[in-house]
C-alpha cells in the first residue's frame, strides 16, 4: 500500500517558527553594542550551531529593497519562456547561469529534484592564472540589466554579512574574532535563486523538491518568500519545519564550520517539500573560503579535545570540484 499525503510526515509542514528549537538572534548588538553586545550575540549562535546548526538572524542591516528587487529579478526570470532562459544556460564546463530541472522519468521520489536555479559566483576571471572551474564570469540574461544588478548588489550584501558572522562564530568558539579572516581574501561564494515547483497533490510523502542533505561550505545564508516548506533535522533524527520568519534571514553551518570546530558545531541535514500548493523561490548565499585554503579542525580546539582532531584536513579546491562534478553526473541536469 502507498503511503498518503496525509501521512505522518505531512504532518511537520508548519507555519510558525519552533523557536525552541531554532532561536531568532538579533545581530544587532554584535555590530552596536561593544564588547558585551559581541559576547552575547556570539555565544547565542554557538547554542544554536551546537544544538541544530540552524538560527534566524534580524538585526542584519541589509536593507530590504536589495531583496525585495531580487525576489523580484527572480520571479521575472522564472516567468520567462523556456527558450529564453536556455539562452543563459549553465553547462557541465560552465558551472554559471540557468540550470533547468532534470528530466522526469517514471514516479516522484524523494531524487526528483523539482527545482529549476540560476547559479551565480565570485568572479575572479581577471587572475593571472584563472582556474577553469572557479575564475570563470557569469553568465547573465543579457536583455535584463536590473537582474544582474540585483543579483550583484545581494551577493555584495551577503558577502559583508558573512564576513560578521565568521567574527561571531570565532568568538563562540572561544577564538581571537579574526580567525577566519586569512582564509577569506577570494572566498569562492555562490549565489543561488531558486524556483520550485509545488509537489503535487496526491504525491507519495516520501517525495521532496530537494534530496536531505547537508551543505558544503562553512556557511549559508538563506532568504525565503512566505511559502515555507524547509525542513530541518532534528539530533534525534525527526524532522521539524524552518518556515520562513519576515525580516529575518535564515541561516545554516556546513560542514565546513563543523570541520574547523572539530565537532562542536553541527551541519545538519535538511530538505525542502513544497507542500503549498504554489510555487515557492529562495535565495540561499553559499560562502566558501578561498580555493587553496586547507580546512582542518582549528589547533586550539582539538588541543582542548585532548589532541583528537575529528575530522582530516580538506583542500577547498579540490573539495568544491569533486562536489561539482557529481552535480554534473546527475542524469539530465542539462537540456
Ligand atoms: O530553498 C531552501 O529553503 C533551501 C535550499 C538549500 O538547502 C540549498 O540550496 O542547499
Ligand atoms: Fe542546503
Amino acid at each position: 500500500m502507498s503511503r498518503s499525503a496525509a501521512g505522518v510526515e505531512d504532518r511537520i509542514v508548519a507555519k510558525t517558527v519552533d523557536l525552541a528549537e531554532i532561536p531568532i538572534i538579533d545581530f544587532s548588538p554584535f555590530r552596536h553594542g561593544g564588547e558585551a553586545g559581541k559576547q552575547a550575540v556570539a555565544a547565542e549562535i554557538a547554542d544554536a550551531c551546537a544544538r541544530i546548526g540552524f538560527f534566524y538572524l534580524k538585526g542584519h542591516d541589509v536593507p530590504p529593497q536589495v531583496l525585495a528587487e531580487t525576489f523580484a529579478q527572480s520571479k521575472a526570470f522564472f516567468q520567462r519562456p523556456v527558450e529564453e532562459r536556455r539562452q543563459s544556460a549553465a553547462s557541465p564546463q560552465w558551472y554559471r547561469g540557468w540550470i533547468p530541472m532534470p528530466r522526469r522519468e517514471g514516479a516522484l521520489d524523494r531524487n526528483s529534484r523539482l527545482f529549476e536555479q540560476y547559479r551565480i559566483q565570485a568572479d575572479f576571471s581577471d587572475r593571472p592564472d584563472p582556474d577553469p572551474v572557479f575564475d570563470r564570469p557569469n553568465r547573465w540574461p543579457e536583455d535584463m540589466p536590473a537582474f544582474r544588478a540585483a543579483c550583484e548588489a545581494h551577493y555584495a550584501a551577503m558577502l559583508g554579512l558573512s564576513r560578521d558572522l565568521l567574527h561571531a562564530f570565532a568568538i563562540g568558539l572561544g577564538q581571537p574574532e579574526d580567525c577566519f579572516d586569512a582564509w577569506f581574501d577570494r572566498p569562492i561564494c555562490q549565489l543561488s535563486l531558486l524556483y520550485y515547483i509545488p509537489i503535487p497533490d496526491g504525491a507519495d510523502v516520501e517525495v521532496s523538491n530537494t534530496v536531505s542533505h547537508t551543505d558544503e561550505g562553512p556557511l549559508t545564508i538563506l532568504a525565503q518568500d512566505s511559502v515555507g516548506g524547509l525542513e530541518v533535522k532534528r539530533r534525534d533524527g525527526t524532522w521539524i519545519s524552518a518556515p520562513p520568519v519576515p525580516g529575518a534571514y535564515t541561516i545554516n553551518i556546513g560542514d565546513m564550520m563543523m570541520w574547523w570546530s572539530n565537532g562542536r558545531f553541527l551541519s545538519n541535514y535538511h530538505r525542502v517539500r513544497n507542500k503549498a500548493g504554489v510555487e515557492r523561490f529562495s535565495i540561499p548565499f553559499f560562502l566558501n573560503p578561498d580555493q587553496h585554503t586547507v580546512v582542518a579542525p582549528l589547533p586550539a580546539l582539538v588541543a582542548q579535545d585532548g589532541g583528537q582532531a575529528r575530522f582530516d584536513p580538506v583542500h577547498v579546491g579540490t573539495h568544491l570540484k569533486r562536489f561539482y562534478a557529481r552535480l554534473e553526473k546527475s542524469p539530465g541536469d542539462f537540456l
